[in-house]
């Protein structure tokens, strides 16, 4: 469990991807995979990072190991900057920080044995004694619950499961300090899911490892993790000690993601919040809170008399016209048999059919309660109808107002060791008179968690 003090620390960490074209390579646009996100590993310590497919999990934990070169920020490992490192410092890093992936087959050579793949690290890193090395292998070989007899056995001989202790014994024979495992189980059977999360952490006891553990499910991080990092489209929404962040979780995305977990408790099923939509485009994420555009909670204006089922309808409803839902795009809404490129499409479209078909697109009443509410979707309808998306936009912006798309939310502490950045959290403190208590120390966005 968590107690020495930190081994890795991240602040502000950014990687940027180029997206370039033509043959001068010309910038078109950046993709922000880690935008800024900080937090540390103590010694002794398992971190989970958590989140969907498509989120910076890797490209963050590649960044760290200095895989990949950072944009910005810097990683500290036992107090050094390793982002200043030359090539004798890297060498030695890279013995004392190891990865093992998702799939073993991939990092292991078919043609070398088991023996042979074991041995490399330690040939690398200068140990001549052939002797030595074959008896540090079969130690670490039975240390993972294989058998030494299994050195002189090849990749394919073995279970997956058996290939990820292969994978954990290759890793570890070089002693290292922290161990970045990303999505580790997530190709094996479930059934062994469980055995091989339970040798990683009776490892990480017995070596003293810290543990940088990657996952998009939070059942897998909740099976041995101390604390949790939960990342969204390149920013960490939530940093909190694993029992503080299921018994009270502070972000709605957090919220899915623990929902999303599968439960043997008859009684907890069915109370799956689902997601709509994937993970939007890195290199054009929505303003404000990144979250805003697929999040359940999504704040709706205080003047509005407006349920949160219709409000997160409208607001997709409003981020197609931000996108730019012009009038040939309605037109295939209203005829969707009939090619908008082979009709003559009117200059202006029947107003009653739009707002009929708009209403049954995004699930909307046929008539809003509140009447500033309706009277504001149809005047959205009239300018659609003539093609006027601009003003469209602009109407629905001051109309439909939220801060989830306004502003970034800044991040707060909101228990020992506890931080989210989610505007829900300053509502929440506003009701109770809590003062808000932003930290001011890490101005990155959302992905200034630190402890
Ligand atoms: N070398 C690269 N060049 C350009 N974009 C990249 C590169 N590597 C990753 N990306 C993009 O960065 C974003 C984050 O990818 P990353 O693989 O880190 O996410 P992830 O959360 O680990 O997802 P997954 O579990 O699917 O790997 C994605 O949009 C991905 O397409």
């Amino acid at each position: 469990m968590s107690a020495g003090r930190p081994l890795l620390e991240v602040d502000a960490l950014r990687k940027h991807f180029s997206m370039t074209r033509g043959v001068l390579n010309d910038e078109i646009g950046r993709v922000k995979a880690v935008d800024g996100i900080t937090f540390e590993i103590r010694e002794g310590e398992t971190f989970g990072v958590v989140g969907e497919s498509g989120c910076g999990k890797s490209t963050a934990a590649r960044t760290i190991l200095r895989l990949e070169e950072p944009t910005s920020g810097t990683v500290r490992f036992d107090g050094q900057d390793i982002t200043e490192y030359g090539r004798t410092e890297l060498k030695r890093f890279r013995r004392e920080a190891q990865m093992i992936f998702q799939d073993p087959d991939s990092s292991f050579d078919p043609r070398m044995s088991v023996g042979e793949s074991l041995a490399e690290p330690l040939i690398v890193h200068g140990m001549t004694d052939r002797k030595r090395r074959r008896r540090i292998v079969e130690a670490m070989l039975v240390r993972v619950g294989l058998q030494a007899e299994d050195i002189d056995r090849y990749p394919h001989e073995f279970s997956g499961g058996q290939k990820q202790r292969i994978g954990l014994a290759r890793a570890l024979v070089l002693n290292p300090r922290l161990l970045v495992a990303d999505e580790p189980v997530s190709a094996l059977d479930v059934s062994v899911q469980a055995e091989i999360l339970n040798l990683m952490a009776d490892l990480q006891r017995e070596f003293g490892l810290s543990i940088l553990l990657i996952s998009h499910n939070l059942g897998v991080i909740r099976h041995i993790c101390d604390r949790v990092g939960v990342m969204y489209l390149g920013e960490l929404v939530e940093v909190g000690p694993t029992e503080d962040i299921f018994a009270d979780p502070q972000h709605p995305y957090t919220r899915a993601l623990i929902s999303a977990i599968p439960s043997t408790d008859l009684s907890k099923r069915g109370e799956r919040v689902r997601l709509s939509g994937t993970v939007p485009d890195p290199s054009n994420p929505p303003r404000g809170c990144r979250f805003h555009t697929r999040c359940p909670e999504v704040i709706p204006p205080e003047e509005h008399d407006i349920d949160q089922r219709t409000w997160r309808s409208l607001l997709e409803f409003k981020q197609r016209v931000e996108d730019g839902l012009d009038r040939e795009e309605l037109y295939e809404l209203l005829h969707p048999d009939e090619p908008p490129e082979e009709a003559d499409v009117p200059d202006r479209l029947h107003e009653d059919a739009v707002d009929a078909a708009l209403r049954a697109e995004y699930e909307l009443e046929s008539g809003f309660t509140d009447s500033t509410v309706e009277a504001g979707f149809e005047r959205a309808v009239q300018l659609l109808t003539v093609g006027d998306v601009e003003t469209a936009r602009t109407h629905l912006e001051s109309t439909f107002p939220t801060v989830c798309q306004r502003s970034d939310p800044e991040t707060q502490t909101v228990g020992p060791a506890h931080r989210c950045a989610c505007h829900l959290t300053d509502e929440r403190r506003t009701a109770t008179g809590q003062k808000a208590d932003a930290d001011t120390s890490h101005r990155e966005g959302p992905g200034s968690l630190v402890e």
